[in-house]
């Protein structure tokens, strides 16, 4: 078994990152910046946002939190997306999810600006996903590919399974799988599959985003599959994946940990699209 280092891997992005922010501070006389928008006082919520303002001190991504009541109204908070909107030292723009109950997050995604949708959740960037254009790329499939790619895993023709049909990792994932160049054969499963285990039993490339401890198990694991781990389950031990990590680790060629796997992806993953989207809207490139 060949542990996929997700943590280390964020590391190294981040490190690259760093040049390329230095540069382009150069270039443009400011630094890319980003609006993390955190609504009311979820503990889980918290924790994720100040990573990510840690991760942009890292790199070197100006950060800019927004940390509105949850009592606030749909309406007051439209009107702050609007003014981030309008900030022009502002390349992204990220309202961390879920937002408190009796708020709308669709109709506020649906108003971030596409050109600083770094999240990807936006209905033009999934547009452009499916249409296979150039656009912003929701950051956990995003941090998998990338994954794939640093390991040297091949997809071509190989046949991938994903659990999980969410807008945020299962369904943008199950495209990137599939787009030319990647080439994988993809299976889209969810609550409904019939036979999940026969599914799975099928899998070159393992995708579990179910978002239930230890849910997929050895014996739904083909031998020598790779199995990438997208759960990130609080339970009384601690944090957990969807998969039995330890009982398939013997099994797998490689596995992504939870921690340490995907997690730190995604966060890498926000910087480089938060750099993209820098560099786009000041006329730099693609
Ligand atoms: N608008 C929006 N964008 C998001 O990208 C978004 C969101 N809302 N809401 C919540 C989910 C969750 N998410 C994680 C990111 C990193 C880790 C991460 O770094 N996890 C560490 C462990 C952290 C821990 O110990 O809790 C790891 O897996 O090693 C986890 C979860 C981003 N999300
Ligand atoms: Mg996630």
């Amino acid at each position: 078994m060949k542990l996929i280092d997700g943590k280390a891997t964020a590391q190294t992005i981040r490190e690259e990152l760093k040049t390329e922010v230095a540069a382009l501070k150069d270039r443009l006389g400011r630094a890319p910046g980003l609006a993390v928008v955190l609504v009311g006082e979820d503990p889980a919520s918290q924790v994720y946002v100040r990573n990510k303002i840690k991760a942009c001190e890292d790199t070197g991504i100006v950060s800019k939190a927004f940390r509105p009541e949850a009592s606030v109204s749909q309406a007051e908070l439209e009107d702050l997306v609007r003014r981030l909107n309008a900030d022009p030292e502002l390349d992204g723009i990220l309202v961390q999810l879920p937002l408190p109950r009796g708020l709308d997050s669709q109709r506020i995604l649906d108003l971030i600006d596409p050109a600083k949708d770094v999240d990807g959740f936006h209905p033009v960037s999934m547009g452009r996903l499916t249409l296979g254009l150039p656009g912003l790329r929701p950051c956990t499939p995003a941090g998998v590919m990338e994954l794939l790619r640093r390991y040297d895993i091949p997809t071509k023709g190989k046949k991938a399974v994903v659990v999980g049909r969410s807008n945020i990792v299962g369904k943008p994932m199950a495209l990137l799988l599939a787009q030319p160049g990647v080439d994988a054969t993809v299976t889209l499963c969810h609550s409904r599959t019939r036979d999940l285990a026969a599914e799975c039993r099928q899998a070159d490339i393992l995708v579990a985003a179910i978002g239930k401890a230890n849910f997929i198990t050895a014996d739904m694991i083909k031998d020598g599959a790779v199995v990438i781990d997208v759960g990130m389950n609080r339970t009384e031990k601690g944090l957990a994946g969807d998969c039995d990590f330890h009982a398939m680790k013997d099994k797998v060629a490689a596995i992504t940990p939870v921690p340490g796997g995907v997690g730190p992806m995604t966060i890498a993953m926000l910087m480089v699209n938060t750099l993209a989207a820098c560099r786009r809207r000041m006329g730099l490139e693609s």
